[in-house]
């Protein structure tokens, strides 16, 4: 097929009419403009790919796949809106007709000044069927030799573990269960590959061990130091990618050092040297105001000599090649992660990527065989490999769930949903759980929605609803002139009963997305005379900071609620009730931020949360809220992950569709990006 004629200016026009109808972004055309302007003589082709290249980086891809493109463009830029209606496939079409011909138009012979293969300094990159910003191939090629060095340097550590003290140490750290229970241990196999290695992943879903498995490992390495050089333990670094995600791994990793063997809470120095305390990226990288360098990279590298990161779903490319530049070559790198949930919302699914032959094993036999021998575990056949490659024997899956049992639907579900098992899901309905409920409404004014989200008051061990912290907020309110431990006192057990609760929606714009039913929330609320919304800052309000913000020390991702506080009357000096948003300290105490509400700058509310905002957080009730229609987003990683943040009780409510969770599961979020992708 040849390209039908086109010229700059048809270009200009199309991309514009596309930006008025909210399929591309100002910044796309933007950087198609000014590409332009340098260039005058841009291949009006290439205009067109660029302004899809930028496309795709606002929605996660780390480049334009120019084949997936060709073979299904609707699917491939997933444009929001009106891609049902015949006259904007039509349209979507029409973008497949003008790129047919890319591979002919010679443009890394004739666009030289833009684009190249690789080694120039263009602003474009051609890799395969592969456009790419440069920035982007250089995190990604960054980010792979990084990765490949410490699976070389690898070699080193093994050299350096004494065999016999490792294998005495990692039996009392996993002894066997005594039972005839015969299944492999893979944690005990997660634990000895991650200690042998410069660079190592652990993944599975939620509860099947992976802190747990973690700090067993760090306690490996500790008992190792201190036998090899008792005045040097090891400098552990725990973080997350967000806040939210380190609060939570703080809490479950001091529950997990508690439950450690007891030749290990006996001694101190060892218990002591395992660290609890956990960090965000952005803060062990130490971010500056309004600049993507961080304090620490290749010439200041951190100081540390084992990096366990939590949430490895939620790094992006670009954050995964500051932290790679940034951690010394001894140190290890032990990333965990459910490798099934969504990706982070910035560009590049690195875990998804690192990990897609995880489930597979394909372990090298000398792998399987090292395994047998340090940890007696034997490797399932199915899961060798001759061919396997180096990173393969680097990522161990772990695949027991220990928190949810048979009993638990969330747990089933959950399994079904990740395995597209439709069939299941719906024996799981028919079944009953009393963890599940499932509620077909036929709009969101049916009074039963009211219900769940104000939950079920008064009774005790039933699903919490937002009436939940707002009871506690009135009924527990200290007076006026009480001492601040009490308002933290107050202020922490209102987070923590909000923290039981939270609605997800699956959209974020439009009346089944978080935008229109925050609005929806509010006025129920206001009709329950829960909370007087007279001003934007009304007493009960919870807000998510959506940036960080270094100078209060708000994290992107953590949650407060604005709350009445003691505040001197300005003229009179006396105390008045005025309004402060409180918010847990980031560093576990139970202490209490409370923040002017001028002072957050950016901020919205959160009656209603993203699916995508919600990874890394889990509550004890979740409400997944679904809109009646398919839409782009709704995939099988989108629901899995909703599913996945309820821990007690989860409630699924589908609006006016209910074959909308067989017709989400089906589909899967397809990032297009290269990270190893010459090598799998
Ligand atoms: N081998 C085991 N035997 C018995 N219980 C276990 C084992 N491993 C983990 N558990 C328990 O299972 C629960 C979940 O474990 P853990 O928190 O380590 O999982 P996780 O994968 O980190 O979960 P999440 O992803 O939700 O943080 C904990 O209560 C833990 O004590």
């Amino acid at each position: 097929m040849s390209t039908p004629a086109t010229n700059p200016q048809e270009i200009l026009a199309l991309l514009e009419s596309w930006v008025t109808r909210g399929w591309l972004r100002e910044l796309d055309l933007a950087l198609v403009r000014f590409l332009k302007t340098e260039v005058p003589a841009m291949d009006p082709v290439l205009m067109l790919a660029t302004a899809l290249v930028s496309h795709q980086l606002g929605r996660g891809h780390v480049c334009l796949d120019l084949d997936n493109l060709l073979s299904d463009p609707c699917t491939a830029l997933s444009l929001p809106s009106g891609q049902n209606e015949p006259s904007a496939r039509k349209e979507i079409q029409h973008i497949s007709v003008l790129l047919a011909d890319w591979k002919a138009s010679g443009w890394l012979t004739q666009q030289t000044e833009l684009i190249s293969k690789d080694e120039r300094n263009t602003p474009l990159v051609l890799a395969g069927p592969r456009l790419y910003l440069r920035r982007y191939w250089r995190y990604e090629r960054q980010v792979e030799a990084a990765i490949y060095q410490r699976l070389t340097s690898s070699q080193q550590i093994v050299s350096q573990l004494p065999e016999i003290e490792f294998k005495d140490k990692l039996n009392a750290l996993f002894p066997p269960s005594g039972t005839t229970y015969t299944q492999t241990d893979w944690q005990k196999i997660a634990c000895a590959l991650a200690a042998r290695s410069a660079f190592s992943i652990i993944t599975g879903g939620p509860g099947t061990g992976k802190t747990t498995t973690v700090v067993r490992l760090l306690a490996l390495l500790q008992s190792i130091a201190l036998i090899q050089h008792p005045e040097c333990l090891l400098k552990i670094c725990l973080a997350a990618p967000t806040g939210k995600a380190a609060a939570r791994l703080k809490e479950s990793i001091t529950g997990a050092i508690d439950k450690l063997p007891a030749f290990i809470q006996d001694d101190t120095t060892l218990k002591t040297s395992i660290p609890s305390n956990v960090t965000t990226l952005h803060r062990l990288l130490g971010s500056r105001p309004d600049s993507r360098l961080f304090r620490h990279d290749a010439r200041h590298p951190l100081p540390l000599d084992v990096l366990v990161i939590d949430e490895g779903s939620m790094i992006d490319l670009e954050m995964m090649a500051a932290v790679l530049l940034a951690l010394p070559p001894h140190a290890r790198l032990v990333i965990l992660g459910d490798k099934d949930q969504l990706a982070s919302v910035e560009a590049g699914s690195v875990l998804g990527a690192l990990c897609h032959r995880a489930q597979q094993g394909h372990f090298q036999p000398e792998t399987a065989q090292w395994v047998e021998t340090a940890t007696g575990e034997k490797i399932d056949p199915v899961l060798l490999d001759t061919n396997g490659l180096p990173l393969d024997q680097h990522i161990v899956m772990l695949r027991t769930n220990w928190r949810f049992d048979a009993a638990s639907g969330i747990g089933q579900l959950a399994r079904a949903v990740n395995t597209a098992d439709s069939e299941t899901i719906r024996t799981i309905w028919m079944q009953g759980y009393d963890d599940l409920f499932r509620h077909n409404l036929p709009d969101l004014e049916d009074s039963r929605l009211a219900t769940i989200l104000l939950g079920q008051s008064g009774e005790k061990d039933t699903p919490q609803g937002i009436a939940g912290y707002l009871g506690i907020i009135k009924a527990e309110r200290p007076p006026l002139d009480a001492e601040k431990v009490a308002f933290d006192a107050w202020a922490h057990q209102v987070l923590q009963s909000h923290g039981r609760f939270q609605l997800l929606c699956a959209l974020r714009n439009g009346p089944f997305g978080v935008s229109g039913m925050n609005q929806h929330i509010e006025a129920l609320l206001a009709r329950h005379q829960l909370i007087k919304p007279g001003s934007i800052w009304y007493e009960g309000r919870p807000v998510l900071v959506t940036r960080n913000d270094y100078a209060l020390g708000l994290m992107n991702g953590d949650i407060g609620i604005a709350l009445s506080y003691p505040t001197p009357n300005r003229t009179t000096g006396k105390l008045e009730w005025g309004i402060r948003v409180a918010f847990a300290r980031g560093n576990g105490s139970g202490g209490i931020h409370w923040v002017l509400p001028s002072r957050l700058l950016s901020i919205e509310t959160v009656f209603a949360l993203t699916v995508h905002k919600s990874q890394g957080s889990e509550f004890e009730h979740c409400a997944l809220l679904l809109p009646p229609e398919l839409n782009p987003v709704l995939t099988r990683e989108l629901i899995y992950t909703g599913i996945t943040r309820g821990k007690r009780w989860l409630s699924i409510i589908c609006t006016g569709n209910s074959n909308i969770i067989d017709q989400a599961v089906s589909r899967t979020v397809q990032r297009s990006g290269g990270l190893f992708a010459g090598s799998s």
